[in-house]
């Protein structure tokens, strides 16, 4: 945040309440630069083998690493095959509350309420134990892609994608083993990232989001099954959205509030009911977070069976099934449903059953993971199928060096005199980029428009 720009009166006024002596310190870190973090993708990368150089690591999470400068993240081709996530760090932290609170080897049903981007959905992709289904959601249809091409370079076959209003989910009441709201909030830790959100702050503006949170939760804690958890979190400091809200949940819908054991030295501080970050405390953004049990509730009931017609009237001939074997990896285990335009729809058969309960459930279902298309014999691989971690490791692919990786993103014409001729997967080290078919005089680039590099590239 520059120096020229001034924090609005009544914030500061609250924030000097709240703070106390600590005020000066907070606003002399709002006046550095945002610390720079990435979370590792540890499905696609092993970081003794992907990280050029030892990094500063993130004390509260596994694969969480500060960067000592921000590149231009796009001219990174590892970046466009998901081997990392662009995560402020503060909001990794939700990684050891979960492993403290949910330590379970079962696989569990987890619903990321309010995901779009979708940092906090590969977050928890990557945390949750095999087996595990995760529904992203996000409610702003103009926000959806982004999070549908976020998880899908991720790479997680067992994450889904969906949009609906909170209140929508009441079909699937008690189903969730794990609800995260991750609030639509007044962003007053996002002032130091983007000085923007400090002009469209007001009083009035933090009252309409603690209400719209209030809106969001009571929905949200139906969906929670007993014995399983509510994370509500932010990235603001007021109480009115944070502790307050807090509050309510557990005196009025009956939830038990968790304590998180933190040790002191990692700088998160404790509020009534739940945590927050500052920026002159440790190295990340301003983050709320609180954590609640359900303890009674009603467990989820539905009847699978009564549903199953919908998805087998769509299944594929199994000769096209015994196909498309050869593209996935030999331990996965899929089955498959083709669209009314004939994609063909990829699901781990251990989720069959959930995705029915949601499909039944939702009124348009919930996107599944696309793998392709026949065209007659021939089968046409999609990107999300590329960007998989159940693609076969085998086929047939083309290693390229940073600067014709580049030119693939911004699907360009590249030649490869020595590739076999048919698909090939674009690769730059070892991680998959999408699809090019070489037809001998020339190679057709698959990328899909929307994934396209938009910069110029010519300074690389
Ligand atoms: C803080 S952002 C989520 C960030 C995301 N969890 C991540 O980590 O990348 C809150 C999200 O809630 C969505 N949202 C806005 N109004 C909503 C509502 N009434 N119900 C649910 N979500 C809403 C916003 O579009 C936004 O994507």
């Amino acid at each position: 945040m520059p120096q020229s720009v001034s924090l609005p009166a009544a914030f500061e006024a609250r924030l000097k309440a709240q703070l106390g002596t600590e005020f000066t310190p907070f606003e002399e870190a709002l006046r550095t630069p945002p610390p720079v973090s990435i979370r590792l993708n540890p499905a696609k990368v092993d970081a003794a083998r992907y990280l050029a150089a030892p990094l500063e690591r993130v004390p509260w999470h596994p694969a969480g690493y500060y960067l000592p400068e921000r590149p231009v993240f796009t001219l990174d081709p590892t970046f466009h095959a998901g081997a990392y996530y662009v995560q402020e760090a503060s909001s990794m932290i939700l990684h050891e509350v979960l492993t403290q609170l949910m330590p379970s080897p079962y696989p569990l049903r987890i619903l990321d309420l309010c995901a779009a981007p979708g940092g906090k959905s590969t977050l928890l992709a990557s945390w949750m134990p095999p087996g595990s289904l995760l529904l992203a959601n996000e409610v702003i249809r103009s926000r959806v892609n982004v999070l549908k091409d976020n998880l899908a370079r991720w790479g997680s076959p067992d994450a889904f994608t969906c949009s609906y209003d909170p209140e929508a989910f009441s079909g699937l009441n008690g189903f969730f083993d794990v609800v995260l709201v991750d609030a639509p909030c007044s962003g007053e830790g996002l002032f130091r990232k983007d000085p923007d959100a400090i002009q469209e702050w007001s009083e009035e503006h933090v009252q309409l989001c603690a209400a719209r949170q209030r809106r969001i939760l009571s929905a949200a804690v139906q969906l929670v099954a007993p014995g399983g958890l509510l994370l509500y979190s932010t990235c603001t400091y007021n109480e009115l959205e944070n502790d307050q809200n807090a509050q309510w949940l557990a005196e009025t819908q009956k939830l038990t509030h968790q304590e998180v054991n933190l040790p002191t030295t990692l700088g998160v501080s404790t509020r009534h009911y739940g945590y927050q970050c500052y920026p002159h405390r440790l190295r990340g953004e301003g983050f709320y977070f609180a954590a609640f049990r359900q303890a009674r509730g009603v467990p989820f009931r539905g009847k699978a069976a009564r549903y199953m017609d919908k998805l087998k009237s769509k299944s594929l001939h199994k000769r096209e099934e015994a196909a498309l074997a050869d593209w996935l990896a030999g331990e996965s285990d899929f089955f498959f449903v083709q669209r009314p335009d004939d994609t063909v729809l990829g699901v781990p058969r251990p989720l069959k059953e959930d995705l029915l309960f949601l499909d039944a459930a939702l009124p348009q279902g919930v996107w599944l993971r696309e793998l392709g298309l026949f065209k007659g014999k021939e089968f046409i691989p999609a990107q999300d199928l590329a960007m998989s971690t159940a693609i076969a490791p085998d086929l047939p692919a083309a290693e390229l060096d940073r600067e014709t990786a580049l030119l693939f993103l911004k699907k360009e014409h590249i030649v490869l005199p020595e590739a076999p001729k048919g698909w090939l997967l674009a690769r730059h080290r070892g991680l998959n980029l999408g699809w090019m078919k070489n037809l001998g005089n020339r190679v057709n680039n698959y990328l899909p428009k929307d994934w396209r590099i938009r910069m110029d590239i010519r300074e690389v």
